[in-house]
């Protein structure tokens, strides 16, 4: 931006002239040094008339002006260290001349570029002064770059011209630069950096110029004290004209000369490898191998209150710290939460946590006095000896393949036989290994693995619960006690548990039974009809065992354990209410109903399971029978009936009075002679009095009987015995009527001609009135005998 300054004509007050020739800076000689060209008498008369003026104008006016005066003298001397008369005197002689002494005087750049400037200007309007033009570089807002002057130019110069100019300026610059080099000072450095290279906005006042050269000169001079690191410097920044100063590097140290390198030959390698075998083996480096540090996880640190000690926690562990130290080892067990860890241990609160895991039950829990334990089967008496005199050793192989492993189409799992080395190859993947798994359970020992404890039921003695989860099909406990014969069976149940209330019997194999009384917990499992485990007989390594498995649905922690007894009690005597509280519950402990019975694609498992179904002492009664033998299973229905008659009979019992039936339930073999025994028939003395009323249907009791024949004739009763004709026609109408017993009677009786049949007719049907009276007259005789025997025990 240029200012222009309206040239003060002659006339022009003093006082004005002097402010124009003062306001002028300091820095740049004031354009008006043509007209008004400095020299010792101006300036002194200068100075003195302004002296002057300041002591004859009036007051106000030489205040304000000698206010001036003193700020531009104050302004002069501080840029002008140097007499500026001294200046003038240079100046006035010539232009080169000029230049020269204002470089010297003022080493300014800004000085020099004006000077410059005013050289171009001179040089171009053909003057040695410059015109009116000139005023606007004296102004203090006009920059003094380059641009700024260039842009002065009038743009219709010629060539020659511009020509001349150039030159002109190198050779300034030129002198320039050789007065650098010949007098090397600390000021030179911003000359040299502000020489007239830097462009710079115009829009630049004064003070910033001055301060941003201030601050380029300490700079550029702090850089170089510490090395010239402004060569490194941006190549924008740097300034253009001055060549980047080469570091001088510190020579290193000469090195001496590498010697030259040996061209190997073969018998250099030869000796080497001599050498080589001269030398004992040193020791082998080994290749770095980079080794990871194995990962350490925080034992401690991250929770409150799990420590067992004050003793600050270890971060790492020397070798010899856990001899040397006292404190017992840090518990391995997954801490409490954090934070309120300490607090729960203390105070306690109660939680639940969302799934089942591993709880025993806290000790002290009542225990069966009478329990001795025993883990393994044990046989007893005879049973060994007959054992082995019976042991038929079936022999199955699995085929299974390791892609499937021992699946449910393991031929060995489907025929209970547990697979081993000798009858399966898969080894580890086999999947059929039950009772090892549970071997190995149960020598690793914990509640956790053995997975079950004993408890006290409400209303059905001890039970049996899990204290952990078990998987579908998973093996829980073994049954085991002693293996006893049938003998021996009996006679415990006649003498040993005759008054006992529970027994602990079940069939085993070879009409072999297993008495848990002397056993394993499995013995305390109870019945369910709603059941959650099986029980099942297994073949292992030739052996029958037998073993408590989940169901279908797994097992969880805290469930109470029972299978299905699938009870035989062979005699109502031994019925027993069920209390298991199944929805679909039998009511007793009895047999399934057949509708539950596993169809016959199944009857190896069946009959492997109903092995071991649990039996009382007639088992042993009925276990002569055979296997093979074919048994009425009961329904419900019948079941409770028969319970409720049962339950009566034993009310009936309790009071001393005899039962006057037998029981309804139809049994086999021994059980029934049995139940025949357990049915108590009147007394004599009571029969003796029920002579009168029991006739012939009593013939059948043998003690009836015997009454009926005494007062035969005295009894009106129709049972009384044919007579030697009725008979006769009887057998003639049988005769008639059926075919084979007919065709006997006919051929016994040919001579009976076919004429007798239409008379006989009348006693063929007479026949069954007389059976359905034969029936009739046995019920009636029996309520009588039950009427006689209350009568009797009545005394009345
Ligand atoms: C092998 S023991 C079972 C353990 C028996 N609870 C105990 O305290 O020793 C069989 C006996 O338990 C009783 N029992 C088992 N399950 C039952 C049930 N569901 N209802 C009633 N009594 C049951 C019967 O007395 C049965 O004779």
């Amino acid at each position: 931006m240029v200012r222009r300054i309206p040239r003060l004509p002659a006339s022009a007050t003093p006082a004005l002239a002097d402010v124009s020739s003062h306001e002028a800076p300091d820095d740049t000689t004031s354009l008006d040094v043509p007209e008004q060209l400095l020299t010792p008498e101006n300036s002194r008369s200068e100075t003195s008339s302004n002296n002057e003026n300041a002591s004859t104008d009036d007051k106000s006016a030489g205040r304000r002006r000698s206010t001036r005066v003193a700020r531009a003298s104050l302004q002069a001397t501080d840029a002008l260290p140097e007499s500026p008369v001294k200046n003038n005197e240079v100046a006035a002689s010539s232009s080169q001349a000029y230049v020269d002494s204002i470089a010297k005087s003022r080493r300014s750049h800004s000085s020099l570029r004006h000077s410059i400037a005013v050289m171009e200007n001179s040089l171009r309007n053909g003057t040695a002064l410059p015109d009116d033009d000139t005023t606007t570089d004296d102004h203090p807002m006009v920059p003094d770059t380059p641009i700024s002057n260039s842009s002065q130019e009038l743009p219709s110069t010629d060539l020659k011209t511009s020509l001349q100019e150039r030159t002109l300026r190198q050779r300034v610059e030129k002198a320039l630069s050789k007065d650098e080099e010949e007098k090397p000072s600390p000021k030179s450095a911003p000359k040299a950096y502000s020489r007239g290279s830097v462009r710079r906005s115009t829009r630049l006042s004064l003070v910033e110029k001055a301060t941003g050269l201030l601050e380029r000169s300490s700079s550029v001079l702090g850089k170089r004290q510490r090395g010239n690191k402004d060569v490194d410097r941006r190549a924008s920044l740097r300034p253009r004209n001055v060549a980047p100063v080469e570091e001088e590097a510190p020579s290193p140290a000469p090195k001496a000369p590498e010697p030259k390198k040996r061209r190997v030959s073969e018998s250099d390698l030869a000796k080497l490898q001599e050498k080589k075998e001269d030398t004992p083996p040193a020791t082998e480096t080994k290749p770095a191998v980079s080794q990871y540090k194995p990962k350490r996880w925080l034992t401690h640190g991250l929770y409150t209150g799990q420590e067992p000690t004050d003793s600050p926690p270890k971060q790492r562990k020397s070798k010899n710290s856990a001899k040397a130290s006292d404190t017992p080892l840090q518990r391995k067990l997954l801490p409490m939460p954090m934070f309120a860890g300490k607090r729960l241990i203390q105070n306690g609160r109660d939680y639940k946590i969302p799934f089942d895991i591993f709880n025993p039950l806290p000790p002290g829990q009542p225990k069966p006095d009478e329990w001795r334990k025993t883990n393994k089967n044990v046989f007893v008496g005879d049973a060994a000896a007959e054992w082995k005199a019976n042991k038929n050793l079936e022999l199955s192989t699995c085929m299974c393949e390791e892609e499937t492993g021992c699946d449910e189409n393991c031929q060995n799992r489907y025929m209970f036989y547990e697979c081993d080395n000798g009858n399966c190859r898969l080894g580890p993947e086999c999947g059929n290994r039950n009772f090892n798994e549970l071997k190995a359970r149960t020598k690793a020992g914990g509640k956790y693995n053995i997975g079950v404890e004993v408890i006290k039921t409400a209303d059905r003695g001890y039970g049996v619960r899990s204290n952990r989860s078990f998987e579908p099909n998973q093996i829980i406990v073994e049954y085991t006690g002693e293996i006893i014969t049938q003998f021996e069976c009996e006679r415990r149940m006649r003498s040993v548990y005759k008054n006992n209330e529970c027994y602990y019997l079940m069939y085993f194999d070879q009409n072999m039974i297993i008495d848990a009384t002397r056993g394993s917990i499995a013995r305390f499992v109870n019945h369910s009809c709603e059941p959650n485990c099986r029980m099942e007989k297994w073949t292992v390594a030739g052996k029958p065992r037998m073993a408590l498995f989940a169901g279908d649905r797994g097992i969880m922690t805290g469930q109470e354990l029972s299978y299905d007894y699938n009870f035989d009690p062979y005699s109502n005597k031994n019925v027993q209410q069920c209390r298991c509280g199944a929805e679909n519950c039998r009511g007793i402990l009895g047999p399934r109903p057949k509708e539950n019975v596993r169809p016959k694609v199944v009857d190896d498992k069946s009959k492997a399971k109903t092995a071991g179904t649990k039996r009382k002492l007639s088992e042993a009664d009925d276990a002569s029978s055979g296997p093979g033998k074919k048994r009425k299973t009961l329904k419900p229905k019948s079941i409770k009936a028969s319970v409720k008659k049962v339950v009566k009979k034993a009310t009936t019992t309790a009071r001393g009075k005899t039962a006057t039936k037998k029981t309804v339930t139809k049994t086999t073999g021994r059980a029934a002679s049995a139940s025949k025994k357990d049915v108590k028939l009147p007394t004599v003395k009571s029969a003796s009095r029920v002579k009168a009323t029991v006739k012939q249907p009593a013939r059948k009791n043998a003690k009836s009987t015997k009454a009926a024949p005494k007062s035969p004739a005295k009894s009106p009763s129709k049972l009384n015995r044919p007579s030697a004709e009725t008979k006769r026609k009887i057998l003639a109408a049988a005769a008639r009527g059926t075919g084979g017993r007919g065709s006997k009677t006919t051929k016994k009786s040919p001579s009976k001609p076919a004429a007798k049949s239409p008379k006989k007719s009348p006693a063929k049907a007479k026949a069954p009135a007389k059976s359905k009276g034969l029936g009739n007259s046995v019920k009636s005789a029996a309520k009588n005998v039950v009427r006689a025997v209350r009568g009797t025990k009545r005394p009345t």
